[in-house]
């Protein structure tokens, strides 16, 4: 390093003071503004130059200092025995050169044993308890004085408020961390979203929020969980405790105190990288997020012996995972159409190496999303990487916005095949309309098109759909009806015969029904039930078409937003194009001959379904029945008036017959339909 001490001294003082500001947001507002990765780099240029140049070294500098600090808002505790902080290790030669420091310092080159701990990711926690009932619990603060947060830790549900047993000291202090499990906050976010309340970048913010509240209720409320990982005063001085610290942990245990189930001891220096090696191998599926495991050497005697530097006792290290969050650029947002037509913005980034692997794209999810997170182009953002889980965009890092920054414009018009968009009020997502002829819903709509209970073409099976969309012979629906012996004889795997076979059945299904006409058109939420009381209710496919959002919602069982997608979907000319093209090709169906409604056979009649219906399948009966007048009802009650049980019918049968309800089974139904359709 060629610095002069002037430059050096001018990058310590910057260094300082951006660690302070990341302390600030991170300690007092529980809000982070960059992920830890940038932290620790700063940190560890800090404590470099220091050591490079210790005329620079001051008390007061972020390296000496456990950052954090109590807020006024709470009652203050000031530690019996300061709380710390933990050195760092990042790599196996760091781990070693500790061991060695120990040794050196010890002048003992025998092998020490290690108490091994997974290293949560949360806040730490001193409980005090005296004559074994839990009295005061408060957090780290700086390292001196913390809050009095006992309100809060009461409501933890693993907490216990009194000791087991009757042997334990008459005050003891217990340190742990607080923290929540991934599932419960990614509950808690989902919750919030909809409520629209604060959203928390990660579980540790999401757990340090959680307790700092000034409302125990609200915290209550908040999945989190306590490990406890050591002691701290004990008295009377004269209580006999294990003279390891594992063996004190398992004694912590015996109070009934919760302890991490991964814990464990490894001989050395060698068998702590074992450890490492084998939780860093379960990091993804353990129900907690750690980032990195902790070492202490396991005699409390030789603890004694090597003491405390200013913010960390010298027998302890950490030894971080690799990050798994990072912060880069967001260089540009392209959207995607999915399967099912929806659009998810997809980030396109600068590429950057955050959970093991490089990453270069990541989901913003949805309009919402981005409206949450007011992120644009060209912004500093931060990504998450945690497992097999998409990398995600958590937040921006709104500091580094020079003011050249763009808007992200969501789509009005579908990127992949130009139809409209449509995003219903209380959805998140945003669809293209162009069922039939988006690219990007190509093979899905095919193969729903061919299927059984729409055109039931024989012989079209999913995997012939792939290579029909493949080989470029169909774009929408209507092409079936144009392929030629030719166009299928040329596929790979087709014989002649089959081929002929295919264009027969294809032939056959132009004679279809209204209502298979409409389910196959696979308009969203429009299942065969549907299709059927729509058939029913216009009668005309043009009367359908032309139907207002009004008259939509009047057909039995379509509500506001099943009306909406139908609506639209006609509204798009791509899809009634296809229609057309189909007339045009010759599908046709039976009119519909209204039935006298006055004579519906059962007009007035409720219903219900259950079992398994082997025959024709629970929302076809449901849709026949309904078109013959029937109400068709979820649960069995005084006022059904009969119920239709198929196979391993079971608790509706029985309460049919506890309330003498007539019961059909499927050979009654199918001989009803035939006598009545
Ligand atoms: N992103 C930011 O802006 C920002 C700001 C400040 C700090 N940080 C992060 O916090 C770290 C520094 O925080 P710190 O001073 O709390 O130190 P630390 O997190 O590196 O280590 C000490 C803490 O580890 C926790 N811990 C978990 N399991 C433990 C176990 N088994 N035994 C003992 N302790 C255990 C305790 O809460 C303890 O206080 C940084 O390395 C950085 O990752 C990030
Ligand atoms: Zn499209």
């Amino acid at each position: 390093m060629s610095d002069t001490l002037e430059q050096a001294q001018q990058k310590v003082a910057e260094l300082r003071n951006t660690l302070n500001e990341y302390n600030y947001q991170y300690y007092v507002l529980d809000e982070p503004s960059v992920p830890d990765a940038v932290y620790d780099r700063d940190m560890q240029a800090l404590i470099a130059l220091e050591k490079q140049y210790p005329t620079l070294l001051s008390p007061n500098s972020p390296s000496q200092k456990v950052g954090g600090a109590a807020l006024s808002s709470f009652e203050q505790v000031t530690h019996d025995m300061p709380m710390l902080s933990l050195d760092n290790a990042f790599d196996e030669e760091s781990l070693l050169a500790f061991e060695k420091r120990l040794k050196d310092r010890l002048k003992d080159s025998a092998t020490m044993d290690f108490s091994c701990e997974p290293k949560l990711d949360g806040l730490a926690v001193s409980i005090l308890y005296e004559n074994g009932e839990l009295v005061r619990a408060a957090t780290r603060g700086d390292g001196q004085v913390g809050e009095n947060i006992t309100a809060n830790v009461r409501t933890i549900s693993n907490v216990p408020l009194t000791l087991r047993g009757d042997h334990y000291p008459a005050r003891v202090e217990v340190r742990g961390e607080v923290f929540m499990p991934r599932e419960g906050f990614a509950k808690l976010n989902e919750q919030q979203k909809e409520t629209g309340g604060k959203v928390f970048a990660n579980p540790r913010n999401a757990a340090a929020g959680s307790l700092r509240q000034l409302d125990s209720k609200i915290t209550a409320k908040r999945p989190l969980m306590f490990y406890a990982y050591s002691l701290g005063v004990v008295q009377p001085e004269s209580f006999t405790l294990p003279s390891t610290h594992s063996a004190r942990l398992a004694q912590l245990g015996q109070w009934g105190l919760p302890l991490c189930p991964d814990i464990d001891t490894a001989e050395g220096g060698r068998g702590c990288l074992d450890y490492y090696n084998r939780i860093l191998e379960k990091r993804d599926n353990l129900p907690y997020d750690i980032d990195g495991v902790v070492f202490k050497v396991d005699r409390i005697e030789l603890q004694a012996a090597l003491g405390f530097v200013a913010r960390a006792p010298r027998w302890a290290i950490a030894q971080k995972f690799p990050a798994q969050e990072e912060v880069t650029t967001l260089l540009d947002v392209e959207f995607q159409v999915g399967r099912t037509g929806a659009i998810t913005p997809v980030a396109r980034l600068e590429p950057v190496f955050v959970g093991g692997v490089t990453v270069s794209n990541a989901t913003l999810h949805n309009q919402d999303e981005i409206t949450r997170l007011g992120v644009k182009i060209g912004d500093t953002v931060v990504i998450r990487r945690a497992g097999d889980v998409i990398p995600q965009v958590v937040s921006v890092v709104e500091a580094n916005r020079t003011g050249d920054e763009t808007d992200i414009t969501f789509p009005s018009q579908c990127p992949v095949c130009d139809s409209q968009v449509e995003k219903l009020e209380d959805e998140a997502v945003a669809r293209c309309t162009g069922g039939l002829i988006c690219a990007a819903q190509r093979k899905q709509a095919l193969k729903h098109f061919a299927s059984r209970k729409a055109f039931d073409i024989d012989g079209l099976g999913d995997k012939l759909v792939d290579q029909l969309v493949d080989a470029d012979l169909v774009h929408s629906p209507a092409d079936f009806f144009t392929l030629s012996l030719g166009d299928v004889v040329g596929l790979e795997r087709m014989a002649e015969k089959s081929a002929s076979k295919l264009l027969s059945s294809l032939e056959a299904s132009k004679k279809t029904t209204l209502a298979k006409f409409l389910y196959a058109l696979g308009i969203r939420e429009v299942g065969e039930a549907t299709a059927a009381n729509l058939a029913a209710h216009f009668e005309t496919l043009e009367a359908i078409r032309d139907a207002s959002l009004e008259a939509l919602v009047e057909v039995q069982d379509v509500g506001g937003v099943v009306a909406t997608h139908i609506f639209n979907f006609f509204n798009e000319s791509h899809n009634t194009d296809v229609i057309d093209a189909l007339l045009k090709e010759g599908v046709h169906w039976p009119a519909i001959e209204k039935p006298d409604s006055e004579n519906l056979p059962l007009e007035g009649k409720t219903c219900v379904i259950t079992g398994t219906l082997s025959e024709m399948g629970r929302s076809d009966a449901k849709a026949r029945l309904q078109l013959l007048g029937a109400k068709v009802a979820g649960s069995v009650s005084k006022n059904t008036d009969f119920l239709v049980a198929g196979e391993k019918a079971g608790s509706k049968l029985t309460k049919a017959q506890e309330l003498d309800v007539e019961v059909w089974d499927e050979a009654a139904l199918i001989a009803f339909l035939s006598e009545h359709e």
